[in-house]
């Protein structure tokens, strides 16, 4: 059987569905969210010529001085007037330069003697020394932020600079998350017998940047009426199910979706650990419907589709124009066999500039992702790699 390649598979699971409608919220509900319209400085930064350092305002052609101080520039609170030739105003970090003034001696190369000053040392090299010249940040009407991207705390911070104090951003996106397994307890509520149910809070965590609007459904037994029940009942964006995703006969959650009116698009990718993950879509009304995404239930095969497939999703519903984590180059810290048929994340860290990989890769073990600080990428049948080869990873911590 021939597996789906990831890239295909992330470009259809995208293709399912379109970017949700946008609001407009203060800034700082923007954080991690993706700018609907372009957000726009709305003034200059600086607005006019300001000090960079605390010292003294001159002119560059009356160096090497001396020169008479008139008076002082504090931020906030500016010089009045012009200065003249020979003459200097006492000035701090962030003040206004004077009219007049276009360089600004630091104080430890300055002597006062009164109201005499004199240069006591190298003095600044060129015209505009310490001057933070209007407009070196950014100008009113320069785009600050392109739809599409994320408010990262930067360009938060950007979008206030510029007097902009609420932008457009997509309603948060609704995400129902469900676990599948009769194996299955809340972690406080877990018997000897039980396991302790993880993926849903590993899902929300590797959600909760992206702003979406998370609805538990909770634990959901191994049985077609329970499933198909809570998947027919479910009003979100994207549903994400964990686990019964294989080919075992408890696995019952593509027979359930499908008879909750889920039209399957794929099941069964070339991804390792990943590979019984499925993808469709419930349409309800015209314009309307759920993306849904089954994900695997063994928690590093969750982990690893959720990074490759859910958060992207999520971002691309909440308009981001890049989605996709990208990775990087490291070079190897030990030798790797070569790859099967399917793409293989292999978690590992990278330590002293060499990534190593944990030796067991079992897609149930949890400490070992854990431990991991990235995923090195191992293309479908890559030949076998060496110390010192250089490798592609993603940084996952
Ligand atoms: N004969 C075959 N068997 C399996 C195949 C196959 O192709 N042929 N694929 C294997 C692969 S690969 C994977 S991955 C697993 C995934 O199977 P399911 O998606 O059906 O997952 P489950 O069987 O429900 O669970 C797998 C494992 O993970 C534990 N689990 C499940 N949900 C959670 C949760 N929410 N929190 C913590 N742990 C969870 C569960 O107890 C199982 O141990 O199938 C292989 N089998
Ligand atoms: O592909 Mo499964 O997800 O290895 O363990």
């Amino acid at each position: 059987m021939t597996l789906l390649p990831v890239a295909d598979a992330q470009a259809r699971v995208l293709a399912l569905a379109a970017p949700v409608p946008p609001c407009e919220v203060p800034l700082a509900d923007a954080l991690g969210r993706y700018a609907a319209a372009p957000v726009v400085a709305r003034r200059t930064q600086p607005a006019r010529d300001l000090s960079a350092m605390d010292g003294y305002a001159l002119r560059f052609a009356d160096l090497p001085g001396p020169w008479r101080v008139i008076g002082e520039s504090a931020a906030g609170r500016p010089h009045d007037g012009a200065v003249g030739a020979g003459e200097a105003v006492r000035i701090f970090t962030g003040a206004a330069m004077p009219p007049g003034t276009d360089t600004v001696l630091v104080q430890e190369e300055a002597r006062r003697d009164g109201a005499t000053l004199h240069l006591d040392g190298e003095g600044p090299p060129h015209r505009a020394r310490n001057v933070r010249v209007r407009g070196l940040d950014f100008a009113q009407g320069d785009v600050l932020v392109p739809a599409g991207e994320r408010f990262t705390a930067a360009r938060l911070a950007v979008a206030a600079t510029a007097g902009v104090d609420r932008v457009a951003v997509a309603r948060p996106v609704r995400v129902a998350i469900a676990a599948t397994g009769d194996e299955l307890a809340e972690p406080g509520a877990a018997g000897p017998d039980d396991l302790p149910e993880s993926n849903r809070l590993l899902l929300r965590a590797l959600l909760a940047e992206t702003g979406a609007a998370i609805v538990d459904l909770g634990i959901l037994p191994d049985r077609m009426d329970a499933l198909t029940a809570a998947f027919a009942g479910v009003e979100a964006d994207v549903l994400v199910t964990t686990g019964g995703a294989s080919v075992g006969d408890h696995d019952l959650v593509r027979p359930a979706l499908e008879a909750a009116g889920v039209a399957l698009d794929f099941w069964r990718i070339a991804l390792r650990p990943g590979k019984p993950m499925l993808a469709g879509r419930r349409a309800v009304r015209p314009g309307g419907g759920m993306t849904v995404v089954g994900l695997p239930g063994n928690p590093v095969s969750a982990f690893v589709t959720a990074l490759l497939f859910v958060r992207p999703l999520v971002a691309h519903l909440s308009g981001a124009r890049d989605p996709f984590l990208h990775t990087a180059t490291a070079l190897l810290g030990e030798d790797l066999p070569a790859n099967g048929p399917r793409t293989d994340y292999l978690r590992g860290a990278v330590i002293d500039g060499r990534v190593r990989v944990a030796a067991i890769q079992d897609s149930s073990m949890l400490m070992t992702l854990a431990r991991s600080t990235c995923l090195v990428v191992r293309a479908p049948h890559a030949p076998a790699a060496r110390a010192g080869d250089s490798a592609e990873i993603l940084m996952i911590a």
